[in-house]
C-alpha cells in the first residue's frame, strides 16, 4: 500500500515542518485505511489516487504559504548621525564615553543598599530580556555601569535602549 502511495505523492523538496507532519500523519491514516481488510468496495488503488490527490493539494497550499524566515536584524555600531540624535542626549544626563573604548560609563548614587539593589534587579531584568548585559561595579548605595556591546566591538542601539532605561528609572530615586 505504502509504496503505491509513495508514487502519487509529490512532496516537494523544500517544505515547512508542519507540511512534514502534515504529510505524516496522512501517511500514516492512509496506510491504515489501506490496511483494512473490511468490506470498502474501493480497490486501493484507487483509494490512494484519491487521498495523494488530497495530500498534494495540502502539500501545493503549504509550500505556497510558506513565509521565508525573517532573518534576525544584524546588531551594527552606531552611525555618527545615531552618536549626535541618540548618543549625545545621554552624555547630557550624565554619561561620559570611556577613555580608549567605545563604550559609556555612568555612576548612580542611591539612598542605600536596598535602593541599589532595586534598581540593579529590574536593569538585570531587561539585560536578559534583550540579551544584552551591563559591565557594572556595585558598592553600597554606589552603582558604576559600563554598556557597550561586545558583539560588535562597540556602542549599539542595544547600549542606548538600556541606557535610557536606566536613566528612567532612576527618576524613581530622586
Ligand atoms: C552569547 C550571548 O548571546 C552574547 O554574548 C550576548 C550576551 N550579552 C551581551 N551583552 C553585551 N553588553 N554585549 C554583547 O555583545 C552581548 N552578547
Amino acid at each position: 500500500m505504502l509504496k503505491i502511495f509513495q508514487k502519487l505523492v509529490h512532496v516537494p523538496n523544500v517544505y515547512s515542518k508542519s507540511t512534514n507532519s502534515c504529510i505524516k500523519t496522512q501517511m500514516r491514516c492512509i496506510t491504515a485505511i489501506g490496511n483494512r481488510n473490511d468490506s470498502i468496495s474501493e480497490p486501493v488503488e484507487k483509494r490512494a489516487r484519491l487521498v495523494a490527490t488530497a495530500i498534494n493539494s495540502t502539500i501545493r497550499y503549504s509550500t505556497a504559504t510558506t513565509v521565508p524566515v525573517q532573518k534576525k536584524k544584524k546588531m551594527a555600531k552606531l552611525t555618527e548621525q545615531e552618536r549626535a540624535e541618540q548618543l549625545q542626549p545621554l552624555l547630557d544626563a550624565g554619561w561620559s564615553m570611556v577613555n580608549g573604548r567605545d563604550a559609556i560609563y555612568r555612576e548612580y548614587i542611591f539612598q542605600d543598599f536596598n535602593q541599589s539593589f532595586r534598581f540593579m534587579t529590574g536593569v538585570a531584568l531587561l539585560a536578559e530580556k534583550m540579551n544584552h548585559h551591563p559591565e557594572w561595579f556595585n558598592v553600597y548605595n554606589k552603582l558604576q555601569v559600563t554598556m557597550s556591546t561586545h558583539d560588535v566591538g562597540g556602542l549599539s542601539a542595544k547600549d542606548i535602549r538600556m541606557a535610557k532605561y536606566m536613566e528612567e528609572e532612576f527618576k524613581r530615586y530622586a
